[in-house]
């Protein structure tokens, strides 16, 4: 192959700035070390975590850097020692990587992996601790270890999951985050059971998968809170059956879902990152055996709290991350599901846009008719 041990100049999206838009630069690709693949990015849906890192929020959050970690691609090239994937295979890039062999991996008691973890955490490769990004030779740091918004980019092989080639990339992109979460966090963290009643706060992606989980957990009532009414109708669609906006009572919004429900729910989420919604989603829980599971990210320097009472009495805190899938492992079985339409997908893309419309893309997060924009990376 002609790109293979080369270094690629392609477009990628920059934040070079906390907060400020991001700019469609040149950059440069260093090819990929041992244990390294380079994946040509053909899709990439943007998350709200992609949001929360460009506002400033993130304590991981480095810059410049190129975010993105919702995307899907074909393997460029592979470094030495890769086994698992080779050039042309179409693959998912995962920023929960899985290397089967760490304390984390071995312990069948979480989907964290803690092979690349200290990397990715600060945007640089293992091998040499330093970014294959660069301008002009400054170097611009990987965020999640996946960095989608660039037309080539370079992840561990931990962090790589090959899919059926029949699938289409336009869509399974959603995969590499936002569904598989909500989808996990009622299957691998909750595990509802058949008839149990569901409170899902934030109706946006996360919490819609959430609730199409939820569906297919058999759970009696899935009743959804936000502050947004619009979000209700379509709601429906992913298996909502009750709806609350807390604007629209007076009492705490705990005590109202307590009352709805005789004395608490079975299961709730919260899928909006916001602590004070954290603290409800506890404690509208069922004395004795609620379970509450966070889901969403809240800025840093936030923190949550309850009285301690509410645990003493039973409810379970719980979090999640990427739903507590094994994303090698998993990501895979979910595009099988997807193909088999199992699970939904389409259904979550909103808007279509292409790389040069980024800033669009970060624009329409912020509205409420907007779930996944899914953008056209190589136009
Ligand atoms: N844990 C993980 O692995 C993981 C993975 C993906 C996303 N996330 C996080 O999940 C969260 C949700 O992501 P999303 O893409 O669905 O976001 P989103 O912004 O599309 O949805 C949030 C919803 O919450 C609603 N909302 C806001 N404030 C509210 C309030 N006080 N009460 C009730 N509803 C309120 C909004 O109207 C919106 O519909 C984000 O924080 C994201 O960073 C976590
Ligand atoms: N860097 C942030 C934490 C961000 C965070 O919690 N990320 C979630 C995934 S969000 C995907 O949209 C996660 O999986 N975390 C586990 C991990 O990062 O290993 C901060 O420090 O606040
Ligand atoms: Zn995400
Ligand atoms: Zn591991």
């Amino acid at each position: 192959m002609a790109t293979q041990g080369q270094v690629i100049t392609c477009r990628a999206a920059v934040a070079w700035e906390a907060n400020k838009p991001l700019v469609i630069e040149e950059v440069q690709v260093a090819p990929p070390q041992a244990g390294e693949v380079r994946v040509k990015i053909l899709f990439t849906a943007l998350c709200h975590t992609d949001a929360y890192t460009w506002s400033g929020k993130d304590p991981e959050g480095l810059f410049p850097c190129i975010l993105g970690h919702e995307a899907a691609g074909i393997v460029e090239s592979v470094g030495e020692g890769v086994t698992e994937v080779q050039p042309g295979d179409h693959v998912i890039p995962c920023y929960q990587a899985e290397c089967r062999e760490c304390k984390f991996c071995k312990s069948g008691k979480t989907n964290l992996c803690g092979k690349v973890r200290a990397a990715t955490g600060v945007g640089v490769m293992m091998n040499d601790r330093k970014s294959r990004f660069s301008i002009n030779g400054k170097p611009i740091y990987h965020f999640m270890g996946t960095s989608t918004f660039s037309q080539y980019t370079v992840v561990h092989d931990v962090s790589v999951a090959k899919i059926d080639p029949k699938a289409p990339l336009e869509k399974v992109c959603l995969l590499g985050c936002g569904v598989p979460t909500g989808l996990g966090a009622v299957w691998n963290t909750a595990k509802v059971e058949a008839g149990s009643i569901v409170a899902i706060f934030g109706l946006g992606t996360v919490g819609l998968a959430v609730a199409e989980g939820a569906k297919a957990a058999s759970a009696s009532r899935i009743i959804g809170i936000d502050i947004d009414s619009n979000k209700f109708d379509r709601a429906k669609d992913f298996g909502v059956t009750e709806f609350v906006n807390p604007k629209d009572h007076d009492k705490p919004i705990q005590q109202v879902l307590v009352d709805l429900t005789d004395g608490g729910v079975d299961y709730s989420f919260e899928c909006i990152g916001n602590v004070s919604v954290m603290r409800a989603a506890l404690e509208c829980c069922h004395k004795g055996w609620g379970t509450s599971v966070i889901v969403g990210v809240a800025a840093s320097g936030q923190e949550i709290s309850t009285r301690p009472f509410q645990l003493v009495t039973g409810r379970v805190w719980k979090g999640t991350a990427f739903g507590g899938f094994k994303s090698r492992s998993q990501v895979p079985m979910l595009v099988d599901k997807y193909m088999k339409k199992e699970i939904k997908v389409d259904e979550y893309i909103t808007h279509n846009l292409t790389l040069p419309e980024m800033n669009k893309a970060f624009d329409l997060l912020h509205e409420g008719s907007c779930l996944r924009c899914v953008l056209d990376m190589q136009v």
